[in-house]
């Protein structure tokens, strides 16, 4: 029998956010529950899903679809809210008035907020915030967790396996969600460590989108190991500097979800590497698919960070310097190739 006993969900569960990954979501509700609630800020999408069009085609009839955040917040105990992070705050400032300390909210977001820092001046860590953070300052729900892990969207889409981990100060959180998505074909664990499995899922953006950069320069697999070592390294490093274990970095949503998007061509983020190796305008990436590229808006934000608290981390410098600053890649892995290093592993 597993750790956490299986629960009944008998109302219905919400999921905020009808993109990709939202809609996923709701396909993985749907073996488990009865009654799901999908949001969309948009009528239109809302009429297209509905007519189970284009690509909603694969909606389950269990989904109801809804433009309405009081619907959510009064139908739904557990919220899985999924939207970028950069939209995050905004949408909790809208669903947070309706919540009230009965709701479960599970996120999904793989990205940091950086809103509450000043336009002037050095961003400070009190400055960043997780999403979960986001919540609790936005709400009055305390019941809160994340999930993360190596979800590719399209492959869960295609009913292939897959696991997530469900992380939050809450065992009753992680039993609702576990029990609202575990399923043969997908595999839910569990932990305490919200801080550290939210932080992996938005760090590993930024080293995905760097084996983008080498994958996009033909390089091969030495390199790209390489890479993810180190950048896992600087992953922990940057996350115990804002207070996270090391514990949920060398689990599935660090490692584990490292591998899977510092690897993939399905990778929006390694996508994204690949075209700026291959010369695409930065504006054009951004204007295509900017926003659904968190690995841009973390690196901006933990880049300003290291600065503030003097972290090391030199991949992460060098690569907002290519991102950004327009640093040749070459150079950069010149710089990387021959630096200082000394320990191999100086994180346990
Ligand atoms: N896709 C994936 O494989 C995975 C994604 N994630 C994470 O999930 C998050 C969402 O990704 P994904 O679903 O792929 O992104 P998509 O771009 O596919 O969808 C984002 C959705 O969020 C909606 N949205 C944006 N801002 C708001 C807002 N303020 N209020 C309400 N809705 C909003 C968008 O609505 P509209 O269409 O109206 O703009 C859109 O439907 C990201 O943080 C990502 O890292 C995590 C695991 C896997
Ligand atoms: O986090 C993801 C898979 O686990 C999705 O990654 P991308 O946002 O790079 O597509």
């Amino acid at each position: 029998m597993s750790k956490y006993q299986k629960i009944q969900i008998k109302q219905a569960v919400g999921v905020v956010g009808a993109g990709s990954f939202g809609l996923t979501i709701a396909g993985l509700l749907a073996e488990n529950v009865e009654d799901i609630l999908i949001y969309t800020r948009r009528e239109e999408n809302k009429a297209k899903m509905q007519a189970r069009k284009g690509e909603y085609a694969q909606l389950s009839p269990k989904i109801r679809v809804t433009t309405s955040l009081e619907e959510v917040a009064k139908d739904c105990q557990l919220i899985f809210p999924v939207v970028p992070s950069k939209g995050f705050r905004n949408m909790m400032q809208q669903l947070g008035p309706l919540l009230n300390p009965q709701h479960f909210l599970i996120h999904a977001t793989k990205g940091l907020d950086s809103s509450l820092a000043p336009k002037e001046g050095k961003i400070k860590p009190e400055h960043i915030k997780t999403m979960s953070q986001l919540i609790e300052l936005e709400s009055l729900a305390c019941r809160v967790g994340c999930l993360s892990g190596p979800n590719l969207a399209s492959e869960i889409q295609e009913h292939q396996p897959a696991a997530t981990l469900i992380a939050s100060k809450y065992t009753e959180v992680i039993k609702m969600g576990q029990a609202a998505l575990r399923s043969p074909r997908f595999q839910v664990y569990g932990t305490h460590d919200i801080l550290g499995a939210e932080l992996a899922g938005a760090l590993k953006n930024v080293v995905a989108l760097a084996a983008g950069l080498l994958g996009g320069k033909g390089l091969g697999m030495n390199i790209w190991a390489l890479l993810v070592t180190r950048g896992l390294s600087e992953m922990i490093h940057i996350g115990k500097a804002m207070g996270a274990d090391v514990k949920a970095f060398l689990g599935v949503a660090g490692i584990g979800d490292l591998i899977a998007t510092a690897s993939s061509t399905k990778s929006r983020n390694y996508k994204a590497g690949v075209a700026l190796a291959q010369g695409t305008p930065m504006r054009e990436i951004v204007g295509a698919d900017g926003d659904m590229v968190e690995g841009f808006r973390t690196l901006e934000i933990i880049n300003q960070l290291c600065q503030a608290l003097e972290i090391n981390s030199p991949i992460f410098e060098i690569v907002h310097r290519v991102v950004f600053k327009g640093m040749e890649l070459e150079r950069a892995i010149h710089f990387l190739m021959t630096y200082p290093y000394a320990v191999d592993v100086d994180f346990l």
